[in-house]
């Protein structure tokens, strides 16, 4: 058995050939089997490593234990600006004719270089992506920013060792938002993209990121990392984790995936290398308070899932986390599928003249879904709805090859008591939801991608960012809490290009947002069914002091439900 790679609390294991193995992921602390896969060299690169090399640490130092964070940063800041504020309005062009774009970001070598070939491309061809693609750019600075075109190609991307993007031979051409925000992260500008559930925002961010590091020559202190990743939760956090180290393995590049739910010992040793933390708020939070880590470093921060990681469930954690940050240090990078007005302050209190890019229409309207999802609402009595869920997984179940189908519950409890009606009617069920712990939450998803359980129950821990592979159904047994989370829940299916069929049971009880909704379907030019027009198209934007924008209005004969997050 030979050593694959390891995150905390987790470690991957492979027997058999380089061609063909099996990959085994175990859970450290109690030896227990998390997931089997059996791999070939041939399939999409894009599911699994292949690279048996270990990874290296690129950092070097004596220190062992983060220094408690000194002011004296911030009194340097104003020197520092006025140096960057020179810097942007730098515009060179070399020798070869390569436009050099000099960052925003203070003292790390991360100008960019325009390719030669894209700058002789005609005007017309870039006019022609940017509204074929329907890309919006709206740059808030007030000093004259250099024009940069997107990199509509792999050829564009500026030159950078070679096994950086490797990876990137398994897809056909840069996705819209990753060819217009590569440029700008690759100048150094902050940026904020919006783009559909599914269109590649992961390496979005994730390549300036490697990119950056890999051409940062500074020597890093142990536990200073270079760059912060956050995510919502901590599957999301693990499969970002995953894609980062398929590129950072070719690349020498430390990543370390940091949640809660596990020991902290293994973290803590993991955080004295790396040099890109992925990683879940709270638990984050944890580390930062105890000095297993110090962020006063870090050049690099995305918030992933942006108003998720904005709404006042994680709010202050954010705040915590960036504090030790100086905005003119750090380029601060915000990607999401939905972007409500309600976050829109906030984010700029962390950003420095952000640029936003959009794909697909104007930001501040109605959130979108994924065009190429089929989406149906039935509006039925709350009673028939678990009569109409088992008719609707037969129809998808039958067969040699059911369809992988995922459930939406809102509340956990309830969410358990699908999954067992499920299993009661002989279908091949897993869940995942806040209660379970969080090897049973791996191992339940990994059962699902996998394809060994075709149905998977959950709340909304599963709504954002998890990419599974061929997912051709998702249900919503009960409404969420906001549309925004309807886009993202039904955004686990028709990802990458592929098509997707969401079905949606509404009750009376979801009549708060039936406006919302039926501006989604109008938008995504689907049927809207009579039955739900009934409930009337006000978009109502409820407020509340603990949930903000998410709060819903579940009327006053149910019991309240605490909401958590993951930590
Ligand atoms: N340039 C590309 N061409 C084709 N597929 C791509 C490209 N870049 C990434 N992908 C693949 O697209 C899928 C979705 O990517 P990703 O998970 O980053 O989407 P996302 O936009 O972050 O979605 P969500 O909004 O749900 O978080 C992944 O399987 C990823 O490997």
């Amino acid at each position: 058995m030979n050593f694959f790679d390891s995150a905390p609390g987790f470690s991957r294991w492979t027997i058999g050939t380089p061609d063909q193995f099996l990959l085994i992921t175990l859970e450290t602390s109690r030896k227990s089997l998390i997931s089997l896969e059996f791999c070939l060299r041939s399939r999409q690169p894009s599911q699994h490593h292949f690279n048996m090399a270990k990874r290296t640490h690129n950092t070097e130092s004596t220190e062992l234990r983060p220094s408690k964070k000194s002011k004296s940063d911030d009194k340097h800041s104003g020197k520092k600006e006025k140096k960057e504020k020179k810097d942007k309005k730098e515009k060179k062009a070399d020798k070869n004719g390569v436009d050099q774009v000099t960052s925003n970001t203070s003292d790390e070598q991360s100008g960019y270089s325009q390719a030669s070939a894209l700058t002789n491309l005609p005007q017309s061809e870039i006019d022609q992506f940017m509204e074929e693609k329907v890309v919006k750019v709206t740059d808030s600075s007030t000093e004259s920013a250099p024009q940069l075109r997107p990199i509509i190609s792999f050829d564009y991307l500026p030159p950078c060792d070679e096994n950086l993007y490797a990876p990137l031979k398994a897809f056909p051409a840069p996705s819209p938002i990753q060819a217009a925000t590569w440029p700008l992260l690759f100048a150094g500008r902050d940026v904020i993209g919006i783009a559909e559930t599914g269109s590649g925002k992961t390496l979005g961010f994730g390549l300036p990121c490697l990119k950056k590091l890999l051409d940062s020559k500074r020597p890093r202190k142990p536990y200073h990392p270079f760059a912060v990743i956050i995510s919502p939760t901590r599957e999301l956090a693990m499969q970002i984790y995953d894609q980062l180290v398929k590129f950072s393995h070719l690349a020498k590049a430390d990543v370390t995936c940091i949640f809660g739910g596990v020991g902290k010992d293994e973290q803590r040793v993991a955080l004295r290398t790396a040099a890109i933390v992925v990683a879940t708020p709270g638990r984050l939070k944890d580390l930062q308070n105890d000095e297993s880590v110090d962020l006063s470093k870090v050049k690099y921060l995305v918030l992933d899932e942006a108003d998720r990681m904005l709404d006042k469930g994680f709010e202050q954690d954010i705040k915590d986390i960036i504090q030790p940050m100086p905005v003119s240090k750090r380029q601060t990078v915000m990607f999401t599928a939905t972007w409500p007005r309600s976050v829109q302050d906030l984010a700029a209190t962390f950003m420095n003249s952000p640029v936003t890019v959009t794909i697909g229409g104007d930001p501040s309207a109605d959130p979108r879904a994924n065009l190429r999802i089929k989406q149906e609402v039935e509006v039925l009595d709350g009673r028939e709805k678990e009569n109409r869920l088992i008719q609707l997984l037969s129809r998808s179940q039958k067969g040699q090859n059911p369809e992988k189908v995922l459930v939406f519950c809102l509340y956990k409890k309830e969410a358990m008591r699908i999954e067992r009606l499920i299993k009661m009617k002989g279908f091949s069920v897993a869940g995942i939801h806040g209660d379970l712990n969080q090897s049973d939450r791996f191992r339940n998803l990994e059962a699902f991608k996998s394809g060994a359980a075709t149905v998977l129950v959950a709340t909304d821990v599963a709504a954002r960012g998890l990419d599974i592979p061929a997912v051709k159904l998702v249900i919503n047994v009960t409404f969420p809490l906001t549309v925004e989370d309807y886009v993202h829940r039904i955004g686990r299916t028709g990802r990458a290009g592929a098509k997707g069929h969401a079905i949606t049971l509404f009750t009376e009880q979801d009549k708060a947002l039936s406006g919302g909704l039926i501006n989604v379907l109008k938008a995504a030019k689907q049927d809207v069914p009579e039955s739900l027009l009934k409930f009337g198209t006000t978009v109502k934007k409820k407020q509340h002091d603990a949930y903000g924008a998410f709060f819903k209005d579940i009327g006053t004969d149910k019991k309240a439900t605490k909401i958590t997050f993951d930590d």
